[in-house]
C-alpha cells in the first residue's frame, strides 16, 4: 500500500462498509485509512504478565493465566443456568463462568489442553473466578506475539452498541497495518532522529498500535509525541520569524530623557531583579528594527505596571506616543490614576478614554492625540474605535490578553505607517509548557519574583455554618483600620438568581455592619459604569470599609489597605479565578487573609480547588493544578484550542519532550529559514530543507 492508498475513504477498508464508515466518521472523525492509523490507543492491556492461581491477589484486576480446563458443568440459578468450567494450573484451581453462549462454548472448548484465560477477577470469599474470559489456545497465543500489549481505542457507547467494539477496532487496525508492507515515509529529519535516538516512523506507527513490549511502546510514543510537538513548534516559531523578518518596527535607539529622569530621580522603589531583567529584554526589542510582540507574564502583584510605564517612557523619549488598553472601565480608571501619578513627575500628558468619556472631553482628547500633545492614552475598547487617531503610536500595552482578542490587537496596527510595539500583560500564570505552545508567536518575559516585604496571604476554608464567626473576625480586622472585599459568584451578569444572592448578601452585610460605624460599597456588572467607578473610588479613598462585589474586581484592582478577601460560594469559582481574587489583598505591609466560604456539599474537583488554595500562594503551581483539572483547551478558551488539539502528546505531562522539540525546531529554522510552511493545518505538511531537499510528507498527523 502506498501513500495515496492511505487516503482512501474508510468504507473501502475490509470489514467496514458504508454503515460503519458513517459511524466512524461521525463518532470518531475517521474518514480515511490514515485517520484510522492516527487513532492512537489511550491505554493498553498488558498481556506480557502471567499469573499463577495460588498467587492471585484479592482484587478485580484483569489477569491472564495459563491452565487447563478439567471439567465443565451446568449450575442452575434463579433464572436459567450458568456454565462453570474448572480451570487448573500446577498451583491451584479456579472457576471460569459463562451466563450465556453455552452452546458455542460446549462445542468449541477442549478439555485437558493448555489455554490462556484472560479477564477480570471476581471473588467469592477467597475463591477466585473469571466471568466470560477471553480464551485462546496457548499455541495460538504464541503465534500472536504482536498482540501482547493489547490496544484499547477511544470509543463511544454508540460504537459499542453497533458492533464496533474494541476487538473489532483492533482487528481493523491490525489488518490495515498488515497491508502497509512498504512502511511509512519518514517525517523527521534523519539528523534529529539519530541525535535523540528516535525510532523510525514505520516502527513508531506499528508499535504504538501493537507493541511487543513496554519499552517498544514507550519509544514509539516518545517519537510520536516529539514529532507532534516539533511540527506545532515549527509552525509557531516560523510564524514568529516571518513576522520578525517582515514586520518592521520603529527603532528606539535611546532610552531617552524621560526614562533617565524618572529612573534616577522618581522611581518609588528599587526594582526587583525580575523587573530589571524583563526591562532589559524589552529594551533589546525596542532597540531593534523589528516590531516587538511580547507577553509580559507576572503573578498578581508582581509589579507589571511599573515595567509597562518605564517602557512607555522609552517610546515617548524617542518622540512617539504610548497607549494602554484595559478590559474594563474600572481597570482603565485605575491604571489611569496610577500612571498619571507617575507621569506627573516627569511632566507628561496622560488622558483617559472610555465609553463614558463626555463628547466635549473627547473632542479635546482627539485633537491632542492628533497633534502629539498627548503622550499617553489609557482606556478600554474605546481606544480602537476608528475616530481615535494617534499622531504616532509607538507602543501599545494591552492588559489581559484573554478579553482582548487577536483581531482587536491587529486593529491597533492600522493606526500607523508601521505597527506599534506591542506588549501584552497578563496576570494569569500560564504554565511555561502551555505558554510556549499557545503564545509561540509572542516572546515571553516572566516576572517571577514578588516585591520584597510581602507577607504571604493566609488562606482558610470555612463552611457557611460558621459565617457568624467569620463576620466577627472581619469586624476585628476592620476595627484595626483595614478594609475588606466580599465577593459573590455571578457567573452570568444577566443571571437573576445569582443577582438575588448578591443583593441578599449585601443586605445581610449591611445589617451586620450597620451605619454609621461602617460604610459598605457595592459594585456589580448591572450598574452604570460611572456608578461603579464612583463606588470603587470611595473604597480606594477609604471612605467605605467593605466592598461587596462580583468578579468585576477580579483583575488588577489595587487597594493596598484592603487586607481581607472573603469569597462566598467559593466552590463555584475556578481555581485561577480564586487566585486572581485573592491577589486583590496582600498588597500592603499588613498581614492579609483570604476566607473561602462554602456549603457542605463539595465535588471532588471542588475540594481539590479549595485545598490547593489553602496550601499555596504560588500562581504557577495553581495554574498547573488548574490545567490538570480543566484541561488546556478550557483554560485558554476556544480561540486557541485549535493549536492544542494534540493527538498523542500531553501538555501537562510531556513538558520536557516539548522543550526538546522546540529546541530542535529552532535549530532547524535557523539553518534553513526558507522552509515552506503549510497554511493552517498540519496535514499535508511539506517542507523543503537544504538537507538534499527532502520532501517530508506527514501521512499520519
Ligand atoms: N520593586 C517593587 N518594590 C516595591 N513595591 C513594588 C515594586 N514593584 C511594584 N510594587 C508595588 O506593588 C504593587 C503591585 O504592583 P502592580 O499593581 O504593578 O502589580 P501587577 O503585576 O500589575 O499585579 P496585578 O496583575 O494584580 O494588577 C503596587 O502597589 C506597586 O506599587
Amino acid at each position: 500500500m502506498n501513500a495515496q492508498d492511505l487516503k482512501a475513504p474508510i468504507e473501502y477498508l475490509k470489514g467496514v462498509g458504508p454503515a460503519r464508515a458513517d459511524l466512524l466518521r461521525t463518532e470518531l472523525n475517521i474518514h480515511s485509512f490514515q485517520d484510522l492509523l492516527s487513532l492512537f490507543p489511550y491505554r493498553y492491556i498488558d498481556r506480557t504478565q502471567f499469573y499463577k492461581i495460588s498467587a492471585l491477589q484479592n482484587t478485580n484486576a484483569e489477569v491472564q493465566i495459563i491452565g487447563k480446563i478439567t471439567a465443565v458443568k451446568m449450575v442452575p440459578q434463579k433464572r436459567g443456568k450458568r456454565m462453570v468450567a474448572v480451570f487448573e494450573d500446577e498451583t491451584g484451581q479456579m472457576e471460569l463462568v459463562w451466563f450465556q453462549g453455552h452452546k458455542w462454548i460446549r462445542e468449541n472448548i477442549k478439555t485437558n489442553t493448555p489455554y490462556l484465560a484472560f479477564g477480570k477477577l471476581k471473588w467469592f470469599g477467597n475463591k477466585p473466578s473469571m466471568p466470560h474470559p477471553e480464551l485462546d489456545l496457548l499455541e495460538d497465543f504464541e503465534k500472536k506475539k504482536a498482540q501482547r500489549m493489547q490496544p484499547v481505542y477511544p470509543s463511544t457507547e454508540k460504537l459499542q452498541k453497533r458492533g464496533l467494539t474494541n476487538r473489532k477496532m483492533n482487528t481493523m487496525t491490525f489488518n490495515l497495518l498488515k497491508q502497509c508492507t512498504k512502511g511509512f515515509t519518514e517525517t523527521l529529519p534523519e539528523e534529529i532522529r539519530e541525535k535523540h535516538k528516535l525510532v523510525s516512523k514505520t516502527k513508531a506507527i506499528f508499535d504504538v498500535h501493537f507493541p511487543a513490549s513496554v519499552q517498544d511502546l514507550e519509544r514509539a510514543r516518545f517519537r510520536l509525541k516529539f514529532e507532534e510537538f516539533f511540527y506545532v513548534q515549527l509552525q509557531l516559531i516560523r510564524r514568529n520569524l516571518v513576522a520578525k523578518h517582515k514586520i518592521k518596527g520603529f527603532p528606539f535607539p535611546e532610552v531617552g530623557d524621560y526614562f533617565m529622569d524618572f529612573y534616577k530621580n522618581h522611581l518609588p522603589f528599587e526594582l526587583t531583579h525580575a523587573q530589571k531583567r524583563v526591562l532589559k529584554e524589552i529594551r533589546k526589542d525596542l532597540r531593534s528594527n523589528a516590531q516587538m510582540n511580547r507577553l509580559l507574564q507576572g503573578d498578581v502583584g508582581s509589579g507589571k505596571t511599573i515595567v509597562g510605564f518605564l517602557s512607555m517612557l522609552i517610546a515617548i523619549g524617542n518622540g512617539y506616543q504610548a497607549c494602554m488598553m484595559a478590559p474594563t472601565e474600572i481597570l482603565a480608571i485605575q491604571h489611569f490614576e496610577g500612571i498619571s501619578e507617575l507621569a506627573e513627575k516627569v511632566g507628561l500628558n496622560v488622558k483617559l478614554l472610555t465609553g463614558s468619556t463626555k463628547t466635549k472631553e473627547r473632542r479635546l482628547l482627539h485633537e491632542e492625540l492628533a497633534s502629539g500633545e498627548l503622550h499617553i492614552l489609557i482606556g478600554t475598547h474605546a481606544l480602537i474605535e476608528d475616530k481615535v487617531k494617534f499622531k504616532n503610536l509607538g507602543l501599545a500595552i494591552i492588559d489581559e490578553q484573554h478579553r482582548f482578542g487577536v483581531a482587536q490587537r491587529a486593529k491597533l496596527w492600522k493606526k500607523n505607517s508601521l505597527p506599534p510595539h506591542v506588549m501584552v500583560m497578563t496576570a494569569t500564570p500560564i504554565p511555561r509548557t502551555l505558554a510556549m505552545s499557545v503564545y509561540g508567536d509572542l516572546d515571553i518575559s516572566v516576572i517571577d519574583e514578588l516585591p520584597p516585604g510581602r507577607k504571604p496571604i493566609k488562606t482558610v476554608h470555612r463552611y457557611d455554618a460558621n459565617r457568624l464567626k467569620v463576620f466577627k473576625f472581619l469586624k476585628d480586622e476592620l476595627t484595626k483600620g483595614r478594609q475588606a472585599y466580599v465577593v459573590y459568584p455571578l457567573i452570568e451578569e444577566s443571571d437573576n438568581f445569582d443577582y438575588k444572592d448578591l443583593m441578599d448578601g449585601y443586605e445581610s452585610i449591611v445589617r451586620y455592619f450597620p451605619k454609621p460605624d461602617y460604610q459598605v460599597s457595592i459594585v456589580h456588572g448591572k450598574m452604570k459604569p460611572e456608578d461603579k467607578a464612583f463606588e470603587m473610588q470611595r473604597f480606594v479613598e477609604g471612605k467605605t470599609q467593605i466592598m461587596v462585589a462580583t468578579t468585576v474586581i477580579e483583575v488588577g484592582v489595587n487597594v493596598p489597605n484592603a487586607s481581607i478577601m472573603l469569597i462566598e460560594s467559593a466552590e463555584r469559582f475556578g481555581l485561577s479565578q480564586l487566585h486572581q481574587l485573592r491577589g486583590r489583598v496582600g498588597r500592603g505591609a499588613e498581614q492579609s487573609y483570604c476566607v473561602l466560604l462554602t456549603g457542605h456539599k463539595l465535588s471532588k474537583d471542588g475540594k481539590t480547588r479549595l485545598e490547593t488554595m489553602t496550601q499555596t500562594n504560588d500562581g504557577f503551581k495553581i495554574a498547573e493544578v488548574d490545567l490538570k483539572l480543566r484541561g488546556p483547551g478550557d483554560l485558554m478558551g476556544t480561540q486557541q484550542s485549535g493549536v492544542l488539539q494534540l493527538k498523542i502528546a500531553d501538555l501537562v505531562q510531556d513538558g520536557s519532550i516539548l522543550a526538546l522539540a522546540r529546541k530542535e525546531a529552532h535549530v532547524l529554522l535557523k539553518e534553513d529559514p526558507k522552509m515552506l510552511l503549510p497554511k493552517n493545518s498540519m496535514v499535508n505538511f511539506t517542507y523543503q530543507t537544504n538537507m538534499k531537499n527532502k520532501q517530508l510528507w506527514n501521512y499520519i498527523s
